[in-house]
């Protein structure tokens, strides 16, 4: 596989109706929504990724947030039982569109629960947060198909955000970075970095030095600034209302060998 797609899907007319966990609700205003999912789009398209859009799913107001919907590794994606049962429905789509792309399918079974924000592949490593979302039949399941493949899967806790991927990701060098209030445990990695706020905590690599990350987080862009990187900021407001950041607006699909 060479060429670098993502996965993404459009904002759906009940979007104001996401769910909310670990935030108070606000109104969300879903037309600057739609103009700002375009943006994120378009810096993905600009940094060289093909767009594949998965079709829309009305009736599921988090829909847009796609990357939940599996993992991929390889040439395999693992398709997610949401832990939100009202975005199960989420899913039959978004395999179909992986399908389409080449990918082999294996599905998440009940009794599991696994949403994708809860997953960070760091080279061979991939790391699962079991919290409110993903459950511990989830990651032995994703574990029995991912460690064939060559992955090591890690148990991560996760208590005080949606998932995961709300408190950590990774840059470029591997370093895990997070806002270290709402890290569980941080020496769970092998190297952590703080940032200065919550939202820096997410970015999405674009590239080796480009670094996709959201406009509410002008800091934490300044210290990846200083570390070399490139930092494309787009504003996902609308988004962040509903626990939503940068990484969940997207599956990326990167070539592998
Ligand atoms: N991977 C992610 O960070 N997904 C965000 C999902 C937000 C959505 N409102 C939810 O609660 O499921």
């Amino acid at each position: 596989m060479t060429k670098r797609r993502a996965l993404v899907r459009a904002v759906g007319p009940r979007l104001a109706e996401g769910l909310v966990t670990h935030v108070e609700r606000v109104p969300v205003d879903v037309e600057l929504a739609r103009r700002q999912w375009t943006e994120y789009v378009e810096a993905l398209g600009a940094a060289g990724w093909d767009i594949v859009e998965v079709p829309g799913i009305e009736e599921c107001p988090d829909a847009v947030f796609v990357e939940d919907t599996m993992v991929v590794y390889r040439d395999l994606a693992v398709i997610a039982r949401a832990g939100a049962e009202e975005r199960r429905p989420e899913a039959k789509a978004a395999e179909e569109a992986v399908e389409q792309q080449g990918y082999r399918v294996e599905r998440i079974e009940e009794p599991g629960t696994l949403d994708g924000g809860d997953v960070l592949k760091i080279g061979n490593t991939v790391y699962v947060g079991r919290g409110g979302r993903t459950n511990q039949d989830g990651i032995d399941q994703l574990r029995a198909y991912l460690e064939p493949l060559g992955a090591t899967v890690v148990a991560i806790p996760v208590s005080k955000v949606l998932h995961l991927k709300s408190a950590v990701t990774a840059l470029p060098d591997r370093t895990v970075i997070g806002y270290a209030p709402l890290v569980d445990d941080p020496a769970a990695f092998p190297t952590f970095r703080a940032v200065p706020e919550e939202a820096g905590a997410h970015v999405v690599l674009l590239d080796d030095d480009r670094l996709l990350m959201a406009a509410s987080a002008p800091k934490s862009a300044e210290l990846f600034r200083a570390l070399g990187y490139r930092p494309v900021v787009v504003d996902i407001s609308e988004f962040e209302k509903l626990e939503g950041c940068v990484t969940c607006l997207s599956v990326r699909l990167r070539p592998y060998q």
